[in-house]
């Protein structure tokens, strides 16, 4: 069948790529990227070649990637070119399915996925996200379409394209022969080094970690390490502000993008200010990042200071939808999804979540008061109170109380029967979510979940301008 997506040319006529790889075809396309299916020369391996067309988001993916070589569950990077006036093109192991196929393909059969299936998927992200989290990368794009699958049972973690390290490089003892990526990967030398040449730099494992030290490190010990590591970098952050990695987006305000508020009947009704949180602060981290059904309460109140707990809340919303094989809070805009997670975990106050109320739209957004909220039992019917709480732990307002990824690789759910299935037992879907002729929604199910232009969604909406701006009340 021919391939329905418009073809770029760009890669097919950079001779440094055809010289080693014939492209197959075109596999997908996000948001900054092309992929495409491809043949290295010298060995036949089937790769995957992606076409970053934004600046940030290659640098971004290529960093964390180069840091996250050594775990099995993080998609592993051969490769990357790199020109200046060229998009970045990235040579990945080439993975056919993914956790969105999962679960889809789960919808069609009787009984969903068996718990020990659940259970292995879920040990699988968790090794992930523990191995980002303990090099202080946050993913900040968590969603089963990024979670990408062999045709084996291994899962990766992919799509490093909104990743952000949340310290610097280098400054971590025993990292010394760590220098930064542009120094090491020839970034502003206009070359395309492989893999190889900068791995040497960046093989130590980071943060002074290696991989017998991780497996022997307590939990206490993992925590006193992450809040060390954190103390230091809001010491360098205040010290040293310039060697931070802008994020460079825009900031969205609480109630959608900046594309939303372009198409907000409303606009004409209130005025709307950028400059918190904007793009030029330096170490700003920006609101507007991941798929709006994964997206954490911090990030929709517009919070410009967050931490690793936003993958958690995913990784909540993930397991949930693993159980239920439908999403958690399925937000049709930015406003619905806070409502959506309000209405199941009630009102959002300083008691549940101190300090809420120093979110930088808290004031600027507010919800009818929700008497009985549905709680978290109601979503998940028919699972254990093991699954519950276990969810609980992660998908809870306040981001301190929320499981860390080690916390749950030792949780004793997975410990307990039914087992994790060996990996070679789960069901590994034929075709992927979006390319299934039987898929209405497709890649869009995840990717485009619509914008905040209309707002009749909600009911009666009141606007009202204050000091600082104004104030949407939703009932
Ligand atoms: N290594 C890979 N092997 C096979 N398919 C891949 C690989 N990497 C990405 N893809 C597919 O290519 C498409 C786009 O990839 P990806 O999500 O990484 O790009 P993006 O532009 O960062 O996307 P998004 O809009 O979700 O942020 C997706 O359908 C994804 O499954």
């Amino acid at each position: 069948m021919e391939n329905p997506l418009p073809k770029s040319w760009s890669i097919h006529t950079r001779p440094e790529i055809i010289a080693k790889y014939e492209i197959l075809e075109r596999v997908g396309s996000g948001a900054y990227s092309d992929v495409y299916r491809a043949r290295r020369l010298s060995d036949n391996l089937i790769i995957a070649l992606k076409e970053v067309h934004d600046y940030q988001s290659a640098f971004r993916e290529i960093e964390a990637l180069q840091m996250l070589q050594n775990c099995p569950n993080i998609i592993v990077l051969h490769e990357y070119f790199w020109r200046e006036d060229e998009d970045a093109v990235l040579v990945l192991e080439f993975l056919r399915t993914d956790l969105a196929a999962v679960i889809h393909e789960a919808k069609k059969t009787e009984g969903g996925i068996r718990l020990g299936e659940v259970k292995r998927w879920m040990l699988q992200i968790l090794c992930g996200v523990d191995a980002c989290h303990r090099n202080m990368i946050v993913h900040r794009d968590l969603k089963p379409g990024n979670l990408l699958v062999s045709d084996d049972g291994v899962l990766k973690l992919a799509d490093f394209g909104q990743a952000r390290i949340l310290m610097e490089p280098g400054f971590v003892a025993n990292n010394d022969n760590q220098q930064s990526f542009e120094q090491n990967a020839g970034y502003q030398e206009n070359t395309s080094p492989t893999l190889d040449s900068v791995s040497e730099a960046c093989s130590s494992p980071n943060l002074g970690f290696n991989n017998q030290v991780e497996e022997d490190i307590s939990k206490e010990e993992y925590f006193r390490q992450l809040v060390e590591l954190k103390a230091k970098r809001h010491a360098t952050d205040e010290s040293d502000k310039e060697t931070n990695i802008n994020d460079g987006d825009t900031s969205c305000l609480a109630t959608g993008t900046i594309s939303d508020i372009e198409d907000d009947p409303l606009k004409s009704s209130y005025s709307y200010e950028a400059e918190e949180g904007g793009d030029d602060r330096h170490g700003a981290l920006t609101s507007c990042v991941g798929t709006r059904w994964f997206r954490a309460p911090e990030l929709l109140y517009g919070s410009i200071d967050y931490g690793l707990e936003v993958d958690l809340w995913s990784l909540g919303c993930i397991f949930s939808e693993l159980l239920t094989l439908e999403p958690l809070f399925p937000g049709i805009s930015d406003i619905d999804q806070l409502g959506k997670i309000i209405s199941v975990l009630g009102n959002l106050t300083e008691e549940v979540w101190p300090s809420c109320s120093k979110l930088p739209d808290y004031r600027t957004i507010s919800f009818a008061n929700i008497e009985k909220p549905t709680g978290l039992e109601a979503c998940l019917p028919d699972r254990s109170p093991n699954e519950i709480s276990l969810v609980k732990r992660l998908v809870c307002y306040d981001p301190a109380n929320r499981a860390t990824a080690m916390e749950l690789l030792n949780d004793k759910y997975f410990n307990e029967e039914p087992f994790p299935l060996p990996i070679s037992e789960l069901h590994v879907p034929l075709t992927k979510h979006g390319h299934d002729e039987d898929s209405p929604g497709g890649l869009n199910d995840y990717n485009d979940m619509g914008s905040d232009s209309d707002f009749d969604e909600f009911g009666p909406v009141n606007v009202r301008t204050t000091g600082s701006g104004f104030s949407l009340q939703f009932s």
